[in-house]
């Protein structure tokens, strides 16, 4: 009998109807058994899924093509069974090496363990992975390596043509980030150099055939024709049938209101009604999760027996690693966990006690204007794409659930197919310098999957020529150009580096780099708003955040780096010690670009100007006719409040910088510095020439 579901706002229901449900794709695809299967052995689990049976030919069009692109649904085994297809047929002798791209840092670690306890090999030996700021491989031994589309740009810099990667696999190429755009676009260019390269081009939900035209060029054409001997330059494509185990949608009837309260109804009421099975949410955003979290921690306290079985654990991008694995963790006996997470779990990853899936129809998306040259993170509706990758997190080792919040009328009519990409929505500073690194001149006609807007590229370049990292001709300058490019952070920290070194204080902005590359070091408030403020004043500075950093660091140094000490002050250990990693790393990139390392014994005036010479396109004033705080952005004139989370929040010091917005109900600028406005010119005197 088919379900239909209704939150209600205080008593969610589950309510029976005998008319058919709607079930996610088609009961008729399934071809897995539906018990039994986490019991056996991995070799049978593997033989068991739909990709296996198109082993062979998988391995045939790979041979016989360039590009092959491979579409089966979410779970069929395309990330974790086709590099070990591509191995065991020799892609991977003779020093060769297979890659397997992921757009998130999380989905790589994820699936290189997967796969490499599949082959019965220690990670980092004969599987591997690298992202950003941490390599698990082994030279000569790695053979099937995971990593980051953004990691396998950055490999181009020091190898243009990827000459140790036999075959490289761009996975979920649905998900369209700046970096798979950018990784396609020169993938296509690498493999006119290195005909004997093979691309695989894999997802749930790609529309195959535009992927197709994309790789396919007349040139490219011409050659079959003439080079019997060599792969066919025409794409294949390859659709796999089958699914693993039925996910039953399941949607509301009419839309709900708030979906952070609709999503904990749901989880409650799942808890009440449904046989066991741990239950995956997804939110927007760390501030959300952090509602969801209180909400059912407070439930499951208030309810006593009734919902003491939860296990509540958030998962975002900012989160330190210690506290992601823990949603790998086993489900005790006799719990259910709940884990609420933003779409860092939406592709790729297998969270084997997950039953059932609750889908708030939102994700938070970068949206970037370049009239006004402000990059907000807003909370905007997913696509079709999303939510059945979504949906997908269920029924990948036993049958699922899905429980969408939104109306099965707006996932058909409302939600768009696949979401804008992300390079046509986003700031391209950092995209830009990096194809300028590898020696891409001439942006515009780079080939793009999907054309970025002429102006967000010529703001862009702007900021980059003020920056001092590209010439009159749009080339990277030596050497500034080419080190900003080197150092694997934001173009404006990067340069922030660059400075200190002229001015004497470079050990201080290393570790501000090293700690604004970390999403907070402050643990969440979980409702202790006043204690956390009062932790926070201990180590206020009043030239604001950055300097604020600098003191926290310190604290940490001096306590031993100690988790007590953390514990007490509401700093959040595992970022303090993440920072100390990144940190250490940064240090050695800043000596090898022969930067000297010096300390100016917290000046804290020449910090403050360091930083001035990477962020002074984000200079703000106050608008002193404003009562409430508001300044405006030197450029374009936007107003922007400083966010709560600030120390210079309510203080309203007349000049700022900062280093990001946030939009809620406002834009708001998280962490904030206080400079002195006749820094601007001298930093950056082309860009300020007209204020
Ligand atoms: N960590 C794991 N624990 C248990 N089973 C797993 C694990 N990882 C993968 N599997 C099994 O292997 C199957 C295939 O996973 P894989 O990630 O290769 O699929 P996929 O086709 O790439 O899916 P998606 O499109 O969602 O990324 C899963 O459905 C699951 O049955």
């Amino acid at each position: 009998m088919a379900q239909f579901w209704k939150p209600g706002a205080d008593k969610p229901r589950i309510l029976e109807d005998e008319d058919g449900g709607v079930v996610f794709v088609s009961a008729a695809l399934s071809s897995a058994p539906t018990s039994g299967f986490g019991y056996a052995n991995i070799d049978k689990q593997r033989q068991r899924l739909p990709i296996y049976k198109y082993r062979n030919a998988i391995l045939y069009l790979v041979e016989t093509h360039a590009t092959t692109i491979i579409v089966g649904e979410t779970g069929s085994g395309k990330t974790t069974q086709i590099p070990q297809f591509l191995k065991e047929a020799g892609w991977a002798e003779g020093g060769r090496v297979i890659a397997c791209t992921q757009p998130r840092r999380l989905a790589v670690q994820a699936v290189a363990s997967r796969v490499a306890e599949e082959l019965g090999v220690r990670l980092g030996e004969d599987v591997g992975y690298t992202i950003r700021f941490e390599d698990l491989t082994t030279s000569d031994v790695t053979k099937i390596k995971f990593l980051t589309d953004g990691v396998l740009i950055r490999e181009m810099m020091e190898d243009p043509l990827l000459t140790k990667y036999s075959v490289i696999m761009v996975d979920e190429a649905h998900e369209r980030s700046i970096s798979t755009d950018v990784v396609l676009g020169l993938l296509k260019k690498i493999q006119r150099r290195r005909p004997e390269l093979r691309l695989i081009i894999s997802s749930a939900t790609i529309e195959a055939k535009s992927m197709a035209a994309f790789f396919l060029d007349r040139k490219g054409r011409q050659r079959v024709e003439t080079h019997e001997s060599g792969p066919s330059k025409e794409p294949a494509i390859l659709s796999v049938e089958g699914r693993g185990f039925n996910v039953r949608i399941h949607y509301v009837v009419e839309a709900v209101a708030d979906y952070v309260q609709a999503a904990v109804s749901t989880v409650l009421a799942i808890n009440d009604q449904e046989p066991a099975g741990d239950i995956l949410v997804f939110l927007t955003g760390e501030d959300d999760i952090g509602v969801a979290v209180s909400l059912l921690t407070e439930e499951a306290q208030a309810n006593g027996n009734k919902s003491s079985g939860l296990i509540v654990f958030p998962l975002y991008s900012g989160l330190p690693r210690a506290e992601q694995d823990l949603v790998f963790s086993p489900t005790p006996r006799g719990k259910r966990k709940v884990i609420i997470s933003t779409n860092i779990a939406e592709t790729s990853l297998t969270l084997e006690g997950i039953v059932y899936v609750v889908d708030s129809g939102f994700s938070k998306q970068r949206f970037y204007n370049p009239i006004s040259d402000i990059e907000n993170l807003v909370v905007a509706p997913i696509s079709k794409a999303s939510a059945r990758q979504r949906a997908g997190r269920a029924g990948r080792v036993r049958p699922g659930k899905c429980y969408r919040l939104y109306t099965e009328e707006h996932f058909i009519n409302e939600m768009s197919a696949e979401g804008i990409p992300e390079i046509q929505r986003s700031n391209l500073v950092s995209c830009v310098i990096q194809i300028k690194a590898l020696g891409i001149d001439n942006i515009l006609g780079f080939g793009w999957l999907a054309s970025p807007a002429p102006e967000t590229m010529i703001r862009a370049l702007e900021v980059l020529y003020s920056l001092g990292v590209l010439d009159d001709d749009a080339k990277l300058t030596s050497p500034v150009g080419f080190q900003v490019a080197e150092i694997p952070l934001e173009p404006m920290i990067s340069k922030m580096i660059l400075s200190s070194n002229q001015l004497g204080c470079s050990e201080e902005i290393i570790t501000i780099a090293a700690i604004l590359s970390l999403q907070s070091i402050w643990v969440s408030s979980r409702g202790a708003y006043k204690e956390l403020d009062e932790a926070k004043m201990r180590f206020a500075a009043a030239e604001g955040d950055h300097v604020t950093f600098l003191n926290v660091y310190q604290g940490f140094l001096e306590s031993g780096k100690s988790s007590q000490w953390c514990h007490k002050n509401f700093v959040n250990y595992h970022a303090m010690k993440k920072a100390v990693e990144i940190r250490e790393q940064l240090r050695r990139i800043a000596l090898r670009l022969g930067i000297t390392l010096k300390s100016c014994e917290r000046d804290t005036e020449v910090v403050r100007k360091a930083v001035t010479a990477g962020f002074f396109a984000n200079a703000c004033r106050l608008d002193v006719y404003s009562h409430n705080g508001m300044y405006k952005t030197i450029r374009g004139s936007q107003e922007v409040h400083i966010h709560p989370s600030s120390v210079l929040f309510r203080v309203n010091p007349k000049w700022v910088i900062y280093h990001s917005i946030v939009l809620t109900d406002r834009q708001y600028m998280r962490n904030v510095m206080t400079i002195d406005p006749s820094w601007l010119t001298d930093v950056a005197p082309h860009f300020y020439q007209h204020q």
